[in-house]
């Protein structure tokens, strides 16, 4: 047996798991594996820690990726090499349409591929679609909540600051090329900012896995650019329960 050069785990620590939900924090690892039977954690390394969960006889492992497409490339990776075929993605993000509440739950069915590791799966042309099955189970887990639920597209960016048009106090500057981006995604009906789902999605989609994504959102960046941070909690606790849910769904049916 071989073990994982990030991961630090191997074939035997995932007892046969071929699911796995993997939120961006570390911090988030050990919350959603106590929604399931029997959380264990099973290793940390770097920005990867890693929990093993049961559902009913099924094995679920809870990995983060850390944030951003490389990380999380590996994290996916290295998973697969060790038997996991279905990923459930759950984070957090800004959304960008004035009419996305924060607290809303989005179900990303399609990445804009604003990062970088995913040209290295498939080229641009390639597009970055969520599973249809893993979707779904998403979809209908969110709706359970009773709360609002969005379903599109995701601009899935590299950087946090420029590559979703901050303009940070050091420098107040954001290169001429992505100068106005926002408004250009808001006029392409495109919901809401992340960093992981145009990876996810476009090396899963090519690679033969299945992969979704959830998102609580933390933030209206119509509205406002600092968030709440008791409402930034609320917000993850439900979004981790809609995972969970979700992953419970598929599982048992
Ligand atoms: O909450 P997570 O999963 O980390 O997701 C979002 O939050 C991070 C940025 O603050 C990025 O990883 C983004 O995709
Ligand atoms: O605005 C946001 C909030 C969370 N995560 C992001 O990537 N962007």
């Amino acid at each position: 047996m071989t073990k994982m050069f990030h991961l630090g785990v191997e074939k035997q620590d995932l007892a046969g798991a071929t699911l796995a939900i993997i939120p961006g924090d570390p911090g988030r690892v050990e919350k959603i594996a106590q929604l399931m039977s029997e959380p264990t954690f099973i290793a940390s390394h770097r920005e990867f820690t890693l929990y093993l969960a049961s559902i009913g006889e099924h094995k679920v492992v809870v990995c983060s990726t850390g944030i951003g497409g490389p990380s999380t490339s590996i994290a996916v990776e290295e998973l697969a090499q060790l038997g996991v075929t279905k990923f459930l993605r759950v984070g957090t993000t800004g959304a960008i349409q004035p009419h996305i509440r924060v607290g809303d739950i989005i179900v990303t069915n399609g990445a804009v591929r604003l990062d970088g590791a995913s040209q290295h799966f498939a080229p641009i042309a390639y597009p970055a679609v969520a599973d249809f099955h893993c979707t779904t189970a998403l979809v209908n887990a969110a709706n359970a909540t009773g709360g609002d639920v969005h379903v599109g597209i995701t601009a899935s960016s590299d950087t946090f600051y420029p590559g979703q048009e901050r303009y940070d106090t050091y420098s107040g500057y954001v290169r001429k090329t992505l100068q106005g981006a926002m408004t250009e995604w808001q006029k392409l009906h495109v919901l809401n900012f992340e960093m992981e789902s145009a990876t996810l999605f476009t090396m899963c989609a090519s690679l033969g896995l299945q992969a979704g994504c959830v998102a609580g959102v933390i933030i209206n960046r119509s509205q406002q650019e600092i968030p709440n941070e008791s409402l930034i909690a609320a917000t993850e606790k439900k979004v981790i329960q809609v995972v969970v849910s979700a992953a419970k769904a598929m599982l048992q049916g």
